[in-house]
This record gives C-alpha cells, sequence and structure tokens, in this order.
C-alpha cells in the first residue's frame, strides 16, 4: 500500500524525528502532541535539524523548504485519521499509548496502519487494544532519527503481511535498514543496550567511576561515540527507566531491577538532555557532571 499521508503522535525528541525524515521523503506530515509548547516548537526544531543537513550538504535548502511545509502541526486527534499510516511517538508509558490508540480508533480510516516507536512495550498487547491488530506493528526508530541508519521492526502475533511488507517498503523509502525483532520486551536493540546503560549506572551508584570517568572509559575504552551516561542523559533517563521496569516485569528476572540511582534521578525530574539537567548538568551550555 502507497503510504504518502503520515500521522506522527508525540512531538517529542523522537516525533519531531520521525516527522522531518518522513517530510524530507515526500510524505505529508499531520505531527500532533497534547502539549501546546512541544508542538509550538515542532516546526523551529525541524528546522534547527534539517539546517545541519543543509550545512553538511547531504539535503539542499530547498529540500528543506519543501520538507518543512509538509510538516502540518495540529491539536485534533481525529485529523490524523485520514492518513495511511499513523506513528505513535508519545511517552513511554503504556496507559498513554493505550489511551492515544484508543482515541485515534472511531476517526482511522479502514486502510490506515497503526505504529508505534515504543522502545520496549508489547505490540501484541498494545494492539489488541485498537480494531486493527492486524494492521498494527512496531516501527522503532533510533535516535537522533535523521542519523540512524536502522529501523527495528516488530510484527504482533496477529501483524498480518501485507502490513509487514508495508513497513518494510517505507523503511526503504526513507533509505534505512529494516532488522526484525521478535515480540518481546524491548526487543533487540534496547535489550541489549539498556541494560548495559543501567550497569554503567550501577558502577557511578556503587563509587567504581564517576560520571567522567565512566564515560570516557566506555568512549575511548570500547569506541562508543558516547558514554552510557551521555547516551542515557541523550536518551531521556524516565525512558531509560520504563524500558528497565519493562525487561524487569517482561521476565521476572532480577538481573533487569533499575540501579535506584536512576530511579532517583527520574523522581528528581532530572531527565537528561531534554530536562536540561541528568548526569551532566546542561544548563549553562557546556555539560558539566552532576556526580
Ligand atoms: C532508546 C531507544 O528506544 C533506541 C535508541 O535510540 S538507543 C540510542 C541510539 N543512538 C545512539 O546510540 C547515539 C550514539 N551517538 C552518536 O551516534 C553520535 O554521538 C551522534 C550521531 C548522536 C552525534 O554525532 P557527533 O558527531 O558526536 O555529534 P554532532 O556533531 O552533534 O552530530 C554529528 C553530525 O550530525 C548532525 N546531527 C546531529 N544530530 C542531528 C539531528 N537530530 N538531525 C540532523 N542532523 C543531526 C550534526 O549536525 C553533525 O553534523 P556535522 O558533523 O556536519 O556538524
Ligand atoms: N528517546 C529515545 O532515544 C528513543 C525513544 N523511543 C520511544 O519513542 C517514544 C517517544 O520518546 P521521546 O520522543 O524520547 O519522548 P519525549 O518525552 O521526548 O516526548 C514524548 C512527547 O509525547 C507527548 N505526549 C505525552 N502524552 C501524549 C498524548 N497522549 N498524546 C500526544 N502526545 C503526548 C509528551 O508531551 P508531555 O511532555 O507534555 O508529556 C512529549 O512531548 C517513547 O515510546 C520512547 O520509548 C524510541 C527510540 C529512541
Amino acid at each position: 500500500m502507497a503510504v504518502e499521508r503520515v500521522g506522527v503522535v508525540g512531538a517529542g525528541q523522537m516525533g519531531n524525528g520521525i516527522a522531518h525524515v518522513f517530510a524530507l521523503a515526500g510524505c505529508e506530515v499531520l505531527l500532533t502532541d497534547t502539549s501546546p509548547e512541544a508542538l509550538a516548537a515542532a516546526p523551529q526544531v525541524i528546522a534547527r535539524n534539517l539546517d545541519r543537513q543543509v550545512a553538511k550538504g547531504t539535503i539542499t535548502a530547498e529540500a528543506k523548504a519543501q520538507a518543512l511545509a509538509r510538516v502540518i502541526p495540529t491539536r485534533e486527534l481525529a485529523l490524523l485519521g485520514q492518513t495511511d499510516l499513523v506513528i505513535e511517538a508519545a511517552t513511554e508509558r503504556e496507559p498513554v499509548k493505550t489511551a492515544i490508540f484508543e482515541s485515534l480508533v472511531p476517526h482511522l480510516a479502514p486502510h490506515t496502519i497503526l505504529a508505534t516507536n515504543t522502545s520496549s512495550i508489547s505490540i501484541t498487547r498494545l494492539a489488541s487494544r485498537t480494531d486493527r491488530p492486524e494492521k498494527f506493528l512496531g516501527v522503532h526508530f533510533m535516535n537522533p532519527v535523521p542519523l540512524m541508519q536502522l529501523v527495528e521492526l516488530i510484527r504482533g502475533i496477529a501483524t498480518d503481511d501485507a502490513t509487514f511488507d508495508t513497513a518494510i517498503a517505507i523503511v526503504e523509502r526513507l533509505g534505512k535498514t529494516a532488522s526484525v525483532a521478535q515480540d518481546f520486551p524491548a526487543f533487540i536493540v534496547n535489550r541489549v543496550l539498556i541494560p548495559m546503560i543501567n550497569e554503567a549506572v550501577y558502577t557511578l551508584y556503587e563509587g567504581v567511576g564517576t560520571v567522567t570517568s565512566i564515560d570516557t572509559a566506555m568512549r575511548l575504552g570500547a569506541n562508543h561515540p558516547m558514554g552510557p551516561l551521555e547516551l542515557a542523559d541523550f536518551i531521556g533517563l524516565d525512558t531509560c527507566l520504563a524500558i528497565m521496569n519493562v525487561l524487569h516485569d517482561g521476565f521476572a528476572d532480577t538481573k533487569y531491577r533499575p540501579c535506584p540511582l536512576l530511579t532517583k534521578y527520574v523522581e528528581a525530574g532530572w531527565l537528561g538532555r531534554k530536562a536540561g539537567r541528568g548526569f551532566y548538568d546542561y544548563r549553562t551550555g557546556t555539560p558539566v557532571p552532576t556526580r
């Protein structure tokens, strides 16, 4: 099925990135968010990230202008029903996602595919709360969306072949690479990555290292582009904690218990870059370790 009109629910770092890449690929994008501030900021955030690509020469100024014109912010969730594909990219909390899908269903055209950008939550369970589990799947972009090559595709138990084939075609149209994961907690990327980040928080919590020594060790010792604590701030500490809880509950295995220090940072509202402060304080411009 051809995908020309795309709805994106959530104008956070991922929703903005998803809107960015679909608009660049020529799709009309209806972008919505419950936060008026996030929705108002979205066009500028997307424009700034498009400018980075213009500055690098990877896209032309004309392509940027055309892409920006294709992104239509709206407060009306119902309008997203008249699209070919809706991608949910709201907060990593299952009740939030379920409520979004339940609100969307009455407005959806019969052919519309529903997708979620969830990092970890059961696709099968989310699909069961819609009228179309056969047209529902996980389309899991990586952060930052314009730069990261991978899109993880996760079928629910009912996802049909036509829907999956459409998703494969979408990933190709975006110039990205699909990897397929089975529908089990946190799929592949976050099943491996987030426990590593959690372990880095434990090394901080236990005093094995400092924020600086831990990130330096992994950047220079394992050639990671970002240290694990810097990456946690980039992802969002609330999202990291949510993923650990999904793993811990989903597998009932204490090896996935979230580090108490990660919980403490989230309880303090120190969610990382998006909150101005996490394992680093970004409020002065230069990141300063907060521990
Ligand atoms: C949690 C989940 O569910 C799944 C996940 O996403 S897990 C997280 C996956 N992501 C990662 O692991 C990210 C690891 N970090 C990196 O790959 C790199 O640090 C990075 C690509 C994020 C940034 O690259 P960097 O070279 O260190 O920094 P930076 O200079 O800011 O960016 C590199 C280039 O990309 C551009 N860029 C960065 N972010 C961008 C964005 N959002 N949009 C467009 N362009 C962007 C920059 O303009 C820069 O271009 P120049 O080099 O020409 O200036
Ligand atoms: N961050 C990352 O590195 C990655 C995250 N993901 C996944 O993508 C999703 C979004 O993550 P991310 O962008 O980081 O999260 P953010 O917290 O940056 O953004 C979430 C946005 O969704 C909004 N929102 C909350 N509830 C609703 C709702 N009912 N309807 C519409 N919008 C709503 C939030 O508004 P408000 O702030 O007012 O609540 C916020 O603006 C999550 O499922 C996450 O697990 C996937 C890959 C990578």
